[in-house]
């Protein structure tokens, strides 16, 4: 044993030597940065579980980009707005790959999916796939909306079950966003209890606790621990295997009304069929796809709405307003619909504004250079991890003044309408560019038919008299998202 660890510290020396004297190092030198200390680099000075505080009073002491060192793996963070926009949208090409070259990454995306993989025709295809299959164009979108309505309806069936007294959220809003992406992803409807929607449920939980930011790095480090019985190792294997039998299941349900199915897997299984398809599909490629958006799409959302709750509790005044708005453009009588949302500039603006207060989504999800390129000023070769830090770039006085504050308002011009795209692209919550997220339209339109359904139907109050839990996403662990941690609520019925 003891002539193992020595010859897997050796390697490591030998692996951060090399890392510390490439040519690539050198190129990056340039980049300001705070001093780390030999072999380890800054690696030791971040709190992986709040990594995006570290950033943040980074930011503040080197500005617009600095450098990071993981024992030899170098990270360059973008931090303003500038720099990220120069990133993602003008050098957009150049910034489309991702950092895929962990261990944990090789094992969860299997080298198939969309998320993980850098940008490529075939990636670029996939993403056109699930844009289609996510129906949010055309005729379709009707139809999702309906799926959406019929779950939200049931979640809040459960809200009303709870008789005004408190209740831990966490079951019902999870259930009804799997039942939503599990029929939009198999295009076939499935109970609450349903075997799949739990054993995904599982999944996620699993997956994303060895993926998340303060666990399963040694794995990344140290490989070889998968031989000597890695706990983590072992999570994310079973992980994987149940994720893809019950994948492999859904698709099998999805195959038998394949004719009249538009779902995600329905699309994709048609394109593998195709023999004049541009680029051929696997069996991997359409589970790991199918699972690239549960994964993105579970924790996010839930994420959005567990930061409505506790900022709707902690500004009564907004949630009164918020009510007068559905009261007036909705009423009481009919489900809220999406032709509403125009006539709605204070529910978009608070929606906005969530997603720019809480930027739950801290450092998105880390890009690579494809291409030997700049940004902000600097070289920074191909092959570089880059991470664009939408954490601190939200949260930029000189972008949105008290940005601390969480204030629809700002969303707004004098006569309450929503302001004019070009300031609202100031937010990126979505990303942008090649690398955009897939799930935006679907996502907003899932949380405006939520929060306008649930203002409609309830007050959402603290479970006591004694103050709700801070709302301040400075203080949320990082997980594969920002997440507070566990709370209650109260769903008053509204007369
Ligand atoms: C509030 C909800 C959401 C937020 C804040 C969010 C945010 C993001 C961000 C920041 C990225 C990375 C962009 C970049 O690399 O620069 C991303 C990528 C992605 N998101 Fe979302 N997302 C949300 C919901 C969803 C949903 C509902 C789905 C699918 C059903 C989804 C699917 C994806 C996929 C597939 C990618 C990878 C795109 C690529 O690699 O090219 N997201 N999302």
């Amino acid at each position: 044993m003891l002539v193992y660890i020595l010859l897997g510290c050796f390697a490591f020396l030998m692996y951060v030597c090399l890392k510390y004297t490439n040519g690539k190092s050198r190129i990056i030198a340039k980049i300001p940065g705070p001093k780390g200390i030999p072999i380890f680099g800054n690696a030791l000075q971040v709190d992986l579980e709040r990594i995006h505080k570290d950033l943040l009073k980074w930011t503040e002491e080197y500005g617009p980009i600095f450098k990071l060192n993981f024992a030899g793996d170098l990270v360059v963070v973008l931090n303003s707005y500038d720099a990220i926009y120069e990133a993602l949208v003008t050098k957009s090409a150049d910034f489309a790959g991702r950092a895929n070259d962990t261990f944990r990454v090789q094992v969860l995306a299997e080298g198939a999916d969309v998320i993980f993989q850098d940008y490529t025709d075939k990636v670029k295809y996939m993403k056109k796939l699930m844009l289609q299959g996510l129906k949010m164009y055309g005729e379709e979108r009707s139809n999702i909306v309906k799926i959406t309505q019929s779950e939200v309806n049931l979640c809040m069936d459960k809200f009303a079950a709870e008789n005004n007294e408190p209740f831990y959220y966490d079951d019902a809003v999870e259930t009804m966003i799997l039942k939503i992406l599990a029929e939009v992803i198999a295009g076939v409807q499935f109970k609450d209890e349903h075997p799949y929607i739990k054993q995904i449920a599982e999944v996620q939980a699993k997956a994303g606790r060895v993926m998340s930011a303060g666990n399963g790095v040694e794995l990344d480090m140290f490989p070889w621990l998968r031989f000597f019985g890695n706990q983590n190792y072992k999570i994310l294997t079973e992980a994987c295997k149940t994720r893809n039998i019950v994948l492999a299941d859904m698709r099998k349900e999805c195959e038998k009304s394949i004719e009249s199915n538009h779902s995600v897997m329905g699309v994709f299984i048609k394109a593998q069929r195709d023999p004049l398809t541009p680029h051929q599909i696997s069996d991997s490629n359409i589970i790991t796809a199918s699972a690239n958006l549960i994964g993105a799409g579970l924790t996010t959302t839930k994420g959005t709405i567990s930061g409505l709750f506790l900022l709707l509790m902690r500004h009564p005044d907004i949630q009164t307003k918020l009510q007068e708005e559905v009261d007036q453009v909705v009423g009481k009588d009919r489900n809220p619909s999406v032709d509403d949302k125009e006539n709605m500039p204070y529910l978009q603006a608070t929606l906005i504004e969530v997603l720019r207060y809480l930027s739950h989504v801290p450092i998105s999800v880390p890009h690579k250079t494809l291409v030997d390129t700049s940004v902000a000023g600097y070289d920074v070769p191909k092959g570089t991890q880059v991470w664009t830090n939408i954490f601190a770039m939200h949260h930029d006085p000189s972008l949105f003044p008290d940005p601390w504050q969480f204030k629809p308002e700002r969303w707004l011009d004098d006569d309450g309408y929503l302001v004019s795209l070009e300031e609202r692209n100031k937010a990126i919550s979505f990303g942008a560019g090649r690398r955009v997220c897939v799930g935006e339209q679907f996502a907003r339109t899932r949380l405006f038919l939520f929060c306008a359904t649930l203002l409609q139907k309830f007050t959402i109050s603290p479970p006591d008299d004694s103050q709700s839990p801070s709302p301040d996403p400075r203080d949320f662990p990082l997980g594969i998202v920002l997440h507070p941690v566990p709370f209650q609520i109260k769903a008053i019925a509204r007369q």
